[in-house]
């Protein structure tokens, strides 16, 4: 379990997270929406130790990640919000040196099922600064899954998958929460949190504002879709008026 308390972080003068407080059981694909710079990234890479938190802590399994860093790094994977890394190293010397950090022995074998599961076989003697946004994003996968901890934490991992490879990681993370394993993300795609989580978190201007089931929000908006009801809560429902302001009206 995860338990997250009062955690906040500012950069500078810049409030990007405001007493964020909320509870992640294992079994759960937890997700995380909200409007770019609302705070998901700077919650996700406080969970890795990325970044210090100004304030509040988090506790893993009853450990508190300030005093057990190590022993919960060893529980977690964590892919990034930008794939561009190690752009000079070829995929399979990026995978290597990841298994030499990480002290991960025979990976060849789920390293060869999951460069197959994402068509990646004849690329991977290829440098990361030749892949397209996508391709280098299924390899920054593919070094994240070479090893299969407890916890998945994946800052927007389906940006720039093709349809397939979106389906196969969404499988995955089913797959790793039927388990009893955690699964936490990120998404902008709100069909892919409702497809996915089983629970939620709506972040606005670094707080929360909704936690709880995708379910839930819907019966207490009824007739209303995710759509509508994250745009009515965490952003703007009608900007038509801004829109025929920019591109003018149609009168097709
Ligand atoms: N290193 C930094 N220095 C200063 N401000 C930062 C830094 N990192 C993030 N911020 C600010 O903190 C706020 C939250 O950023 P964060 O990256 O957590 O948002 P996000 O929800 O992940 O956004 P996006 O959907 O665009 O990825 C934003 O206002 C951002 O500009």
């Amino acid at each position: 379990m995860i338990e997250i308390e009062d955690l906040s972080k500012n950069y500078g003068k810049k409030t990007a997270l405001k007493n964020l407080t909320l509870t992640i059981e294992p079994g759960q694909i937890f997700g995380f929406l909200g409007h770019n710079g609302a705070g998901k990234s700077t919650t996700l890479k406080s969970l890795v130790s990325i970044i210090e938190p100004t304030s509040g802590k988090i506790v893993v399994d009853g450990l508190e990640l300030k005093a057990n860093r190590q022993a919960i790094k060893e529980k977690i994977t964590y892919v990034p919000d930008t794939p561009d890394i190690f752009l000079q190293l070829t995929a399979m010397e990026y995978w290597d040196l990841l298994a030499a950090a990480y002290n991960l022995s025979d990976i060849s074998e789920r390293r060869l099922k999951l460069v197959t599961l994402f068509g990646m076989e004849e690329r991977v003697d290829e440098t990361l600064s030749s892949f397209s946004h996508g391709m280098r994003q299924k390899a920054i996968l593919i070094g994240a899954l070479l090893s299969d901890p407890d916890i998945w934490i994946l800052d927007e991992p389906m940006q720039g998958l093709d349809p397939q490879a979106a389906y196969d990681l969404k499988q995955m993370m089913k797959k790793h929460a039927q388990k009893g394993k955690t699964v936490i993300f990120s998404t902008h795609n709100l069909d892919t949190a409702q497809q996915l989580c089983d629970q939620l978190a709506i972040l606005k201007q670094g707080e929360l504002i909704y936690n709880g089931s995708v379910q839930n929000l819907l019966n207490q908006h009824e007739n209303e879709s995710l759509e509508e009801i994250y745009l009515g809560i965490a952003g703007r429902i009608d900007d038509q008026e801004m829109v025929d302001d920019i591109e003018g009206e149609s009168h097709v």
